[in-house]
């Protein structure tokens, strides 16, 4: 590794794309061999998974859903599910992929209500963000939605999940979300989305410690 100002090759050019070509295709996931120009001028290739069914420049949307409620104290919506590829349930914020010719907003809200049955308005939204850029183009939006939990739509949520889904919703308490996220992990076999864990995070730090600095150099 190697610090700023001291790069042994000297960045030259502007890196950029010059050729994709499709190794492997299948109906949800394609490898493409990129072949690129990298800041030196050197032309390399790298292996790179896609999904096929982008829409935009943005595959999908994660939601963070906030219930809100008298009495209660807010909590995170959560979602946790079997996910094939990690080969273990995994805890997330409710997501899913944008449709054909739907805003990322719309679909947010049409996920949320699938996955967890509950009906929320959109508070705000992000860029669109990369999720693993060394492996995927894929990308997000994730939309931050509000639930009147007092509301009699969600007072008994009801999923609507399609065939060969099953999404168990869990409810944490902002206020203690890394915690009650650490219990879990403790208790089961979960993985945590990165996106989850670097949020509950920076809630612990934005509550507990709002003035600590988080790194302290010696
Ligand atoms: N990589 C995938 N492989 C599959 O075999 N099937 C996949 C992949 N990605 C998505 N899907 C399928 C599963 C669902 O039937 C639809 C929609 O998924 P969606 O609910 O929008 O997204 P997630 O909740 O993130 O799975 O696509």
């Amino acid at each position: 590794m190697s610090n700023v100002g001291e790069h042994v090759q000297k960045a030259t050019t502007v890196p950029h794309v010059i050729k994709e070509e499709v190794i492997a295709a299948g109906q949800w996931v394609k490898l493409e061999k990129t072949t690129y120009v990298d800041p030196s001028g050197s032309t390399r290739t790298w292996e790179t998974a896609k999904r096929t069914t982008r829409q935009t420049n943005c595959d999908g949307v994660g939601i963070f859903a906030l219930l809100k409620r008298t009495l209660h104290k807010d909590c995170v919506v959560m979602v946790k599910q079997f996910r094939p590829p990690m080969g273990c349930y995994t805890l997330e914020f409710p997501a899913g992929l944008i449709d054909e010719n739907e805003s990322a907003e719309a679909a947010a809200l049409r996920e949320l209500k699938e996955e967890t049955g509950y009906q929320g308005e959109v508070v705000g939204v992000t860029p669109v963000t990369c999720l693993d850029p060394g492996l995927s183009n894929c990308t997000t939006t994730i939309i931050m939605v509000n639930i009147n939990g007092d509301d009699p739509a969600n007072i008994h949520p009801t999923q609507q999940l399609a065939d060969g889904e099953f999404v168990d919703v869990l409810l944490l308490p902002l206020n203690e979300f890394q915690n009650k996220i650490d219990d879990l992990l403790k208790k089961e076999n979960i993985v945590v989305d990165s996106k989850v864990y670097i949020y509950a995070m920076g809630m612990t730090q934005a509550l507990a410690k709002p003035n600590e600095l988080p790194v302290l150099k010696q």
